[in-house]
């Protein structure tokens, strides 16, 4: 006979927003089960944001040399790297992160953690399938925190001796003498510009005119200009591959190279689609993933609650991290709670790093808005560290300069990025930012830049000059 597991929350999927739920699931004092097919050690430790990140600064390294001559620094041509041993010095730093990743999840499931693949026979009875056979366990709240998996196309499959994902990127023995990267979203831009960095031929495809997810045409532009002049892009129309003598050729836009090897980055979808949710009775948006509330992250109205990019929602480390925090809160509420979400926020590490927080250019009406621009050539801190171009649009409201959202490509951006939530989330306007004291030089003065564009633009009733406020009487 089939065991039967009883128990008050059912988690499944060990990564980071499953221990995140199984956190609050603890300080709630609910008994529980965690349940993970494995490996453990979270997609963010073990493929995704750290490996990616130990790639980039390798790439960093070894692209200093660039900048030597111009510093009177000779020898450069004596250097040499080897692919090999900088892959596995990735991994070995890779292992540290996702082995500390999966000991968190032991020890803090204890007896509780059981290794085995979850599916749905109802909205509160899993099946759950492991080495030592089949399974059910009854659970009064479910959080799904599944994960997601890379899209690989059907288009593909007849090159998939040449295809990879970044399921496998970090497994190379070798670095390939010539990419292609399909689709340039924040993956296949970090990921193609630390190969490039790092001496391999690299020819980037995106059916958007654009790369990184960018919306602003002026950031867009200059993006364009520094990425084309690291790696080949074909943008603006749908890839291809056919057969080549060796490799593969990748053609987009009425163009075509051979390439080595080619790295999918088209996307992640949720593994939902394995977790048998439609037969087991809930509600599936047209794209087959549950209907659920993003402030409640509640499952319809089953005790079910669904995080991190399980839901596609905002597919990002710190949001599965709140997400599941959330949600292992609610698990233990007759009636869950409705949590405000932060004010969003994305960066590619690209160097000049891409980011964007807040609202999206995209998302605002123009009219409403007045837009600050700072660019990196007049920001001293940027100039001394590279001479790459960058440019910031910090988006206001145009009457109050209430702050609502920004998008740059620049360097060290992602200090900019931080800054910048911070003001958005607390509601800060164009004029209550300049209060802070800027130091010099920093990056962060770019942001000084573009909001007294912005307060240029809104005298303030006061008449003081920018920024200052009057000495307490
Ligand atoms: C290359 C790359 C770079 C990235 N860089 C960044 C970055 O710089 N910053 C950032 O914020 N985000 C980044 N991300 C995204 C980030 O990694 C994810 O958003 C985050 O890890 C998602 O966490 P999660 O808890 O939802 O899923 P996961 O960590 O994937 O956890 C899901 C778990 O569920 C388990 N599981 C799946 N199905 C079942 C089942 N049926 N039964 C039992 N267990 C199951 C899996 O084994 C896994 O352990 C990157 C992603 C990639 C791929
Ligand atoms: N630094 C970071 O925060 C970071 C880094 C890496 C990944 N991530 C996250 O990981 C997730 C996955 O990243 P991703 O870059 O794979 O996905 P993505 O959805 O961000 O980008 C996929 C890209 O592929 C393009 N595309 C789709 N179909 C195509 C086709 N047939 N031909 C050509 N182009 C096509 C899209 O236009 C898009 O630009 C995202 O949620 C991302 O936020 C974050």
């Amino acid at each position: 006979m089939t065991k039967q597991l009883n128990v008050d929350v059912a988690i499944i999927g060990a990564g980071t927003g499953g221990m995140y739920a199984l956190r609050e699931v603890r300080r709630s004092k609910q008994s529980f089960v965690l349940i993970d097919s494995g490996p453990l050690g979270t997609t963010c430790a073990r493929v995704g944001c750290m490996p990616s990140k130990v790639a980039l600064h390798i790439a960093e390294y070894w692209n200093a040399q660039k900048e030597f001559e111009r510093y009177g620094i000779s020898g450069a041509e004596h250097l040499r790297l080897d692919g090999a041993v900088a892959w596995q010095a990735l991994r070995e730093q890779r292992d540290r992160f996702a082995g500390g990743a999966a000991n968190n999840a032991i020890k803090a499931a204890g007896e509780h953690l059981l290794m085995g693949r979850a599916r749905f026979l109802e909205p509160t009875l899993l099946e759950v399938e492991s080495e030592s056979g089949i399974q059910k366990v009854k659970a009064k709240s479910v959080i799904i925190a599944a994960g997601s998996r890379p899209v690989m196309p059907g288009f593909l499959q007849p090159f998939a001796e040449h295809c990879i994902t970044t399921d496998e990127f970090f497994e190379m023995q070798e670095l390939p003498q010539s990419i292609g990267i399909l689709g340039l979203g924040a993956i296949g831009l970090e990921m193609g510009l630390a190969l490039a960095r790092l001496g391999v031929e690299v020819h980037g495809a995106d059916m958007a005119e654009t790369v990184g997810g960018i919306s602003d045409p002026e950031v867009s532009k200059v993006a364009l200009a520094e990425f084309a002049k690291e790696m080949q892009l074909y943008l603006g129309a749908p890839a291809e591959l056919a057969k080549a003598d060796t490799g593969v050729l990748l053609k987009a836009g009425g163009k075509q190279v051979q390439v080595d090897k080619v790295l999918v980055a088209l996307g992640r979808r949720p593994n939902t689609d394995q977790l048998n949710l439609a037969e087991a009775g809930f509600e599936l948006d047209e794209r087959g993933n549950p209907l659920f509330n993003p402030n409640t992250l509640q499952v319809g109205d089953h005790p079910v609650f669904i995080v991190g990019d399980s839901n596609a929602y905002r597919p990002l480390m710190h949001e599965a991290a709140d997400e599941g925090a959330m949600a292992g809160y609610n698990s233990a509420q007759e009636t869950p709670l409705a949590f405000k979400r932060k004010t969003s926020l994305a960066i590619a590490f690209t160097n000049p790093d891409v980011i964007s927080v807040g609202a999206r250019f995209d998302e605002l009406n123009q009219d409403d808005i007045l837009i600050g621009t700072a660019s990196s050539q007049a920001n001293g801190r940027s100039r001394v560290i590279s001479d790459r171009e960058g440019v910031l649009r910090l988006y206001a409201n145009k009457h109050s300069g209430k702050l609502l959202g920004a998008s740059m490509v620049g360097v060290r951006a992602e200090h900019v990025a931080q800054l910048l939530a911070l003001a958005i989330e607390r509601g800060e306007t164009a004029h209550s930012l300049l209060q802070l004291a800027f130091y010099h030089p920093v990056v962060e003065e770019i942001v000084q830049a573009a909001a007294q564009d912005i307060a240029r633009k809104i005298p303030e009733a006061s008449g003081l000059p920018f920024g200052l406020v009057l000495a307490d009487a």
